[in-house]
């Protein structure tokens, strides 16, 4: 995994308040104290950014402003894997256990009802 993912996950953990997070002083802990909601309601207002920068982009063909929406969403996403005691690296594995299965083909396999 990156060195910045792993980093970065051990602060946002190092930001639960069990683990001495001060809201008053990190954005992550003061996040975190504000509980789930609010952790997912930033993760829809970066993805609806990201979405509009996308769209700006296709018309000024600059793309700056889609990676920085996106690693505000990756960074809000990131606090709501820990919140969920998960990790980067659990995504990774799920994204390494589905390396080389065509998405076409896995829903074709997919039962009628799902
Ligand atoms: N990568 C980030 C990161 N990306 C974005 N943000 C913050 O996310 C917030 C939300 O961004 P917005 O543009 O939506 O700002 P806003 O409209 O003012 O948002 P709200 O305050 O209303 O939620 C801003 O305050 C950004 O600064 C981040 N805050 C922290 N980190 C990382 O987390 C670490 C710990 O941060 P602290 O917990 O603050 O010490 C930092 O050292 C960084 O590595």
């Amino acid at each position: 995994m990156s060195e910045t993912l792993r980093r970065l996950a051990d602060v946002i953990e190092s930001r639960k308040l069990a683990n001495g997070g001060d809201p008053a002083t990190s954005y992550v802990a003061k996040l975190f104290s504000k509980g789930d909601d609010a952790i997912l309601k930033k993760i829809g207002e970066e993805a609806a950014e990201t979405i509009m920068a996308a769209k700006d982009a296709r018309v000024s063909g600059d793309s700056s402003k889609v990676l920085y929406e996106c690693a505000d969403l990756w960074f809000h996403s990131m606090v709501m894997l820990a919140h969920f005691g998960l990790k980067p690296q659990d995504v990774l594995n799920e994204l390494a256990r589905r390396e080389g299965l065509s998405g076409l083909e896995e829903k074709a396999a997919r039962p009628a009802d799902a």
